[in-house]
């Protein structure tokens, strides 16, 4: 296993009300791309800037590429190309000077690598900022953050407000070169669809806690959904892992963390039954919104009178 180059442990945060990050602990190795999962207001952000040492923990222990963000802010930043997910740039510079601009800011700026760059997510070089598309503007912003060969990239949000082509290019052409790359990248969203396909690693963030953190494709594997008939269910417990149930007239429709171990169950109890795959975004839900209250009870009974 790759060595990790962000460490954070025991996470807390909060702004004066309830808090926002309760205990959150993480690590992303080295090459991976690591997504930071949560509806909004789900402690993203919080979290990012943390990292980057623009905001004070108010307990827990952070590491980014082996610095302390709080007492070596300016290492972190020359490490860590970071992606803002509302990106305010010079809008009367074009690319080309604004490349310029930023260059002397950053000892370990790369002139030619910014150049291919903008060459490769084809922008074009002399237009006004102000008169790129926001699909532009998204590609510029990390052509800037990346020019600087930093060992890690966050992106927050980096898709938000592209249209659905738009964020399917975004990751195609953005995410795929930083991939070949051997970059690590954390990315943050809410936009489940676009994360699917590149994470390696997803950690599930829902009321200041990481609720779940694991491999894309073993989440995939282990949280299946499941039809049983409402009287064969009656005579079981309810899974452990169990995430979700979903009631209709004969039958249940259920969510289960740990599906193996559930079928082999249902098998002992002679209950036949075919999982369906779900999509992040469903597995996603089931872990933020999913409901566990109505697995049907047992028949009560019968006494005699
Ligand atoms: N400086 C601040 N002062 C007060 N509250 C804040 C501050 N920064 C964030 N919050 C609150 O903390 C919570 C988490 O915000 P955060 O921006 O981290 O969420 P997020 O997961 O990134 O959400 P989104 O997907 O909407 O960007 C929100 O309720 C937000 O209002």
């Amino acid at each position: 296993m790759s060595e990790s180059v962000i460490r954070v442990d025991g996470l807390k945060k909060s702004f004066g009300g309830p808090p926002v990050l309760d205990g959150v602990s993480f690590e992303v190795r080295r090459g991976e791309t690591f997504a930071l999962l949560g509806r909004n207001g789900a402690g993203k952000t919080t979290t990012i800037r943390i990292l980057l040492g623009l905001l004070k923990p108010d307990a827990g222990t952070v590491e980014v590429a082996g610095c302390d963000p709080q007492a070596q802010p300016l290492d972190v930043r020359s490490r860590v190309g970071y992606l803002a997910e509302d990106q305010a740039m010079y809008e009367w510079m074009t690319p080309v000077e604004l490349c310029r601009f930023l260059q002397p800011f950053y000892p370990t700026w790369d002139a030619k690598l910014a150049s291919e760059l903008l060459e490769r997510f084809e922008l074009p070089r002399q237009q006004r900022i102000e008169h790129l598309s926001k699909g532009q503007t998204v590609k510029l912003g990390l052509a800037v953050a990346l020019a600087y060969r930093p060992e890690i990239a966050i992106l927050d949000d980096p898709a938000l407000g592209l249209d659905p082509i738009a964020r399917k290019e975004f990751n195609r052409d953005l995410i795929d070169w930083l991939q070949a790359e051997g970059r690590t990248v954390i990315y943050s969203s809410h936009l489940l669809d676009e994360v699917e396909t590149v994470a390696d690693r997803v950690a599930i963030l829902d009321a200041g806690r990481i609720v779940r953190l694991e491999q894309t494709e073993v989440l995939r594997e282990r949280v299946q959904r499941v039809m049983l008939p409402i009287e064969k269910a009656r005579l079981l417990p309810a899974p452990e892992g169990l995430l979700d149930v979903r009631q209709h007239a004969d039958h249940i429709e259920i969510v289960v963390d740990g599906i193996d171990t559930f079928l082999r169950d249902l098998a002992q109890a002679g209950v036949e039954s075919e999982p369906a795959e779900l999509t992040l975004d469903e597995i996603f839900a089931a872990f933020v919104i999913g409901r566990t209250d109505g697995w049907p009870e047992a028949p009560a009974p019968v006494t005699a009178s």
